[in-house]
Order: structure tokens, then sequence, then C-alpha cells
């Protein structure tokens, strides 16, 4: 497949003298750790964002593969809508637009991604469609490319496991949405993991103009396994009269510094989101601090997941 993006019919901006922080990364950004190609598994919100910071900051030419054409298509009109707002807004000039397209190849061919130096994986979170490509990725890519999933909350040991023969060059990055916003990268190293893999993965993510925290295999890693109890704390006091939402949530923007309370935050990410992964801490653990709430419960039962379902603790 050849879709291309034609950036010619973006319009053209003046040359900008103040460039944006982001891009002042971009012209920073030298060294990718040996990373020539970039290629990401999945075309979906993560993975179009890994592929376009990627070409934008490290400047490495991306193959994007994804198994569904439409995908595809959705994945490339988003990505010349994003390159037509930032050029408008001055956040680079429409050279670096048309360059950062040209970098990004999106494919439906599995194989043109083994050429790659580094591969990040980014299709849903199932455990059995992660195992299976990442057995394809150890039986092809090259002997040296690093092979990175951005799982959630899967297992990374679970994941190298599947990998034969490429289990120490199995690490994850687990970039933050949206990738072009948030600066921290999450470093997770299984058990097989090699100490080459994990700084290789850190000097890449920094070519990327991203702050990689680095931690081990466990239930939630760092992230998830601080934010999400404490979403779920929050819902738990709103459930047994602790207080009404927009008290929780004026509490901890106001008198706690977060940029969103913790209910509104919580359907932003999506309530079956957040419940997934406090199943997750629930179950691995065996901990009974990570129960999900009844009513974090109930309202992913109802359907009323959040933002996405125009319903959550706020209405949309
Ligand atoms: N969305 C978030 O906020 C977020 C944040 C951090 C990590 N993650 C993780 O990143 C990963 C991707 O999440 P997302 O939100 O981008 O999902 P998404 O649904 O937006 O995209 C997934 C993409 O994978 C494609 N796909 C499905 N099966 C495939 C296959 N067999 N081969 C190739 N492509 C395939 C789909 O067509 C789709 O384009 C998940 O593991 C998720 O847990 C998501």
């Amino acid at each position: 497949m050849s879709t291309r993006i034609v950036t010619s019919r973006l319009p053209s901006v003046p040359r900008i003298p103040g460039l944006c922080r982001f891009f002042s990364a971009a012209a920073r950004a030298q060294n990718t750790g040996g990373v020539k190609q970039l290629g990401v598994l999945g075309a979906g919100q993560m993975g179009l964002g890994i592929a376009f910071v990627a070409a934008l900051v490290s400047k490495v030419p991306v193959v994007l593969y994804d198994s569904s054409e439409a995908s595809i298509s959705k994945s490339l009109g988003f990505l010349e809508k994003l390159l037509q707002k930032d050029v408008a807004k001055g956040k680079y000039t429409q050279a670096v637009a048309d360059q950062v397209a040209k970098l990004i190849e999106p494919t439906m061919k599995f194989d043109s991604i083994f050429a790659s130096d580094f591969i990040i994986e980014a299709v849903p979170e199932i455990v059995s469609l992660k195992c299976e490509i990442f057995g394809k990725l150890a039986a092809g890519a090259k002997r040296d490319t690093i092979l990175s999933t951005n799982t959630s909350s899967i297992s990374i040991t679970k994941i190298a496991a599947a990998a034969k023969g490429a289990e120490d060059r199995v690490v994850s990055t687990h970039f933050m949405n949206p990738v072009p916003v948030q600066k921290g990268v999450e470093i997770i190293s299984g058990l097989q993991t090699s100490r080459e893999t994990v700084d290789r993965a850190i000097e890449f993510v920094k070519s990327m103009g991203k702050l990689p925290s680095v931690s081990t295999d466990n239930p939630g890693f760092i992230a998830n396994r601080i934010l999400i109890p404490y979403i779920n704390e929050a819902i738990i006091c709103l459930e047994t009269g602790v207080g009404q939402k927009e008290d929780i949530d004026n509490i901890m923007r106001h008198g706690c510094a977060m940029p969103m309370g913790p209910l509104a935050l919580a359907d932003f990410i999506g309530l079956d989101t957040c419940l997934a992964i406090m199943n997750v801490l629930y179950t691995q653990t065996g901990d009974s601090k990570y129960r999900p709430a009844v009513l974090l419960q109930k309202m992913v039962a109802a359907g009323w997941l959040g933002v996405k379902s125009k319903k959550g603790f706020y209405d949309y």
C-alpha cells in the first residue's frame, strides 16, 4: 500500500523566527542510539503519535504497519490535520511538516517492518495478539533490533517469553497519551531484558525529546500503579458520601495542585480502562487495597465510560 500524505495541500506559512519548544527539542536531538529506521506496529492513537514524534524530533524514517486499511487511512487523515494545525499555529514550518510526512511510510505488509533497528508495538491490549506478534518479530527482525511494546498493563516478562531467541531484546517503552504532549515515558524491563536493551531504549526515547523513567515489570508499572488507585480512592470517597463530585475534584485541583480533578481525569482516561487496570493490580497482587470501587464497576456495567460515551461522572 502506498498511501502518501499530500502536504503541499497544507497552507503555506512564512518562516517563523521563534520556533516552539517542541521543535527546539527536534533541533537538539541528534543521537538516536544507532536507530536509522523505526518500525511501529499499529497505527492507532498511540502508534501514530509515536511515529509522528519520532519523525519530527528524532528525524528517523518510520515504517508504520497496520493490518487494517481503514485504520491507516484514518491515521493518515489525522496526521495531515495535526501537521496543518501545527503549521498554522507557527509551531514549525511547512518544510518541516513536509519532511515529517515524507519520513512516515505506511504499510500493510508485516515484513516491511523487519529492516527496522527499533520496533515499537502499539496494537490493542490483547495478550494473545501481542504474544503472536512478538513471536513473529523474534523470527523475522534483525538480530540486534530492539523489540518494544507500548502495553499499559500486560507483563513484559510474558511478552518477552513469546519472542523465542530474542527475549533479552524485549522491553517496554510506555508512552503516555497524547504522545506529542506528554514528555514522560516509562522504560520497563522484563526478567529477561538485558541492560544494553534498556540503555538503547532510554537513548532512543531521549532522542524523541522524552524524559524516561525506568521501572521493573510489576503490575501497573509506576504511573498506573500510583495514578489509578488514586482515582479509585476518589470514587470510593464519592460512593461512601465523603464528598460530592465537585468538592472532590475541586480540592484536588485547587488544594493539591492537580491539573485535573480525579473524577474528571477518570472520565478522560475511560472508566473501562481504569477498571481494567484496577483489576490487573487486584488480581496480580492479591492485595485488597486494590479492590476496584463498586461504583466504578457499576458505571462500567451501565456503559457510562466517561468522555467517549458522553456520560461518566460528568455529562459530555
Ligand atoms: N490510549 C491510551 O491512552 C494508551 C496509553 C498508553 C498505552 N496504551 C497502549 O497502547 C496500545 C495501543 O493503544 P491505542 O490506544 O493506540 O489503540 P488503538 O485502538 O487506537 O490502535 C490500535 C491499532 O492497532 C491496529 N491493529 C489491530 N490488530 C492489529 C494487528 N494484528 N496488527 C497490526 N495492527 C493491528 C488497529 O487497526 C489500530 O489501528 C495498547 O497496548 C494500549 O494499552 C494506550
